[in-house]
């Protein structure tokens, strides 16, 4: 159905309804990559596929063969660049169906964490970042969730201990030499130290926080584990999940974000 002719062009309901929906997705999409390096990227992208509109409506024939080209090539490249970004979409996605609110589907279709499986027990982890934010030690704790972190694990020491709270201080012992890096936490053991993360290039992220606090985030981009960091500065703790960063948590906040985030039903895991 008509609903205003522009120039040459017949606008309908549809077509007003099919910008509205592009434009949402541009939004969402500028809204996910705003302040990382893919941001100017998106937005190359964006003005080399405006060019090609162009030259197509001039009529321009090589130019819209080599931009055609360009732009397919382009395509590939973006969802190489855009891994984490598109990671967080369908995360953004899955966590607005809120499937895993409904009692039914929950019964049906989600096996809960804790049929069989070991679990990660928390509290010596809590324990442990209590005690070295209160003695300045520094720490970094990946607590591995579904995603394979064995790749992590192999950059560091094998350790694969029981998981206490006596043993994290030992690593994290300025005398100790395993106390650079990270300890990898996986299935309710400590399964290696002094573990190189990836480090995030987010530029958004406060100058304060350096390399300890990067490598958390990058791990949180690159995986779906939760990364604790305790400042050796300050004291304060910080916990990475899906590409966020929470600063400056007290430890009643630590712990309830940590329990939450990795006792969430394995469907909506899945979907991260
Ligand atoms: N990519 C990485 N992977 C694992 N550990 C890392 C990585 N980068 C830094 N670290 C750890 O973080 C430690 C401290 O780094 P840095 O001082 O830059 O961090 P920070 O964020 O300023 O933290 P703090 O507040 O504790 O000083 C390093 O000695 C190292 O143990």
């Amino acid at each position: 159905m008509l609903v205003f002719r522009l120039g040459f062009l017949d606008v309908g309901w549809l077509d007003l309804l099919d910008i509205l929906l592009v434009t949402v997705l541009i939004y969402q999409i500028y809204n996910l990559v705003r302040g990382s390096v893919a941001s100017r990227v998106f937005i190359g992208y964006l003005l080399v596929y405006l060019a090609y509109l162009v030259v197509k409506a001039l009529g321009l024939n090589l130019m819209t063969t080599i931009l055609e080209y360009f732009i397919s090539v382009g395509a590939l490249a973006l969802i190489i660049i855009f891994q984490q970004e598109i990671r967080r979409f369908l995360l953004l996605i899955g966590k607005s169906t809120n499937v895993a609110n409904s009692r039914w589907i929950r019964r049906w279709l989600m096996r809960q964490p804790n049929d069989g499986e070991s679990q990660t027990q928390l509290k010596p982890i809590i324990d442990a970042c209590k005690t070295l934010g209160s003695e300045f030690s520094g720490g970094l704790i990946v607590v591995q969730k579904n995603d394979d972190l064995e790749k992590f694990a192999l950059s560091g020491e094998i350790i694969n201990a029981d998981l206490s709270k006596p043993l994290l201080l030992a690593i994290f012992s300025q005398y100790s030499p395993l106390h650079d890096g990270a300890v990898l936490i996986s299935n309710g053991r400590i399964r290696a130290a002094r573990c190189i993360l990836p480090v995030s290039d987010d530029d958004e992220l406060p100058p304060a926080l350096g390399f300890r606090h990067r490598a958390a985030l990058g791990m949180s981009e690159a995986t779906d584990a939760a990364v604790i960091a305790v400042s050796e500065e300050s004291g304060r703790m910080s916990l990475a999940l899906n590409g966020e960063l929470y600063t400056n948590l007290v430890l009643s906040e630590l712990e309830t974000r940590l329990e939450s985030y990795l006792r969430e039903p394995k469907l909506l895991n899945h979907l991260q």
